[in-house]
């Protein structure tokens, strides 16, 4: 999607994708990951996610990546901390602890920027972005990250039934995207309660991408 749309959205408040909890499947799927205690999580296009918030109390380090500032502003209050903001080439770094975002674009962020990371944790990144561009995205991610190992959480409808974001992204297009890296693993799937956008029947479903020689848990 345009940046501006993203814009819009934050501007609007019409944040529906934004969850009031932590994610039920990050609680529950995060061991298959297999991480070491203080470990280092990218979440990319983390909105202001309350998944940050608990992955921090676990005692993880967390690397998120959002193009909208006032997001990230809105998530170190919440949080109740004050940043140190570097500007970063075209990237602004808010930083706090084990806490750093990439405020900008995802695309703009590179290897060095980010630095080693364990783990990624896609819950709405992925299906925010429209076909042409999730080729694009799965090949940065995979890059960025070394091909870590991701818990990814998508949704799978009938694309005729209504327009993205989120668009329905099945499980052949997920392996189409990354079999080539990754070992995919099936985690879960369950109905949308109450359809997406209150009206479309879906299924959210659960995926871990493992490197072929990692056992899972
Ligand atoms: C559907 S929301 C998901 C947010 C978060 N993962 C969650 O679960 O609440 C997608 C987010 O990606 C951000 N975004 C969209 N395009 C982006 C880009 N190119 N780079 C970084 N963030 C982007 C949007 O501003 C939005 O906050």
């Amino acid at each position: 999607m345009e940046h501006q749309f993203w814009h819009e959205k934050w501007n609007n408040n019409e944040i529906g994708f934004h969850q009031s909890d932590t994610n039920p499947w990050l609680i529950k799927y995060l061991n298959k990951l297999n991480l070491t205690p203080n470990g280092r999580l990218f979440l990319p296009l983390c909105g202001k996610t309350r998944d940050i918030d608990w992955l921090l109390q676990q005692g993880y380090q967390v690397i998120g990546s959002e193009l909208n500032e006032s997001a990230v502003q809105q998530l170190f209050d919440r949080l109740k901390v004050t940043p140190d903001v570097q500007n970063s080439g075209l990237l602004k770094i808010y930083m706090s602890g084990p806490l750093k975002v990439f405020t900008g674009d995802l695309f703009a962020l590179q290897v060095n920027d980010l630095g080693h990371v364990d783990a990624t944790f896609d819950r709405a990144a992925l299906v925010a972005l429209p076909t042409e561009m999730r080729q694009q995205y799965a090949v940065h991610i995979t890059s960025l990250t070394a091909m870590a190992p991701q818990l990814l959480i998508c949704f799978a409808y009938n694309q005729f039934d209504m327009d993205g974001p989120p668009f329905s992204v099945t499980e052949a297009e997920i392996r189409s995207l990354y079999a080539n890296h990754y070992t995919i693993h099936h985690l879960d799937e369950g109905p949308v309660k109450g359809g997406l956008k209150g009206h479309c029947p879906a299924m959210e479903t659960c995926w871990l991408l493992s490197k072929e020689s990692e056992p899972i848990a």
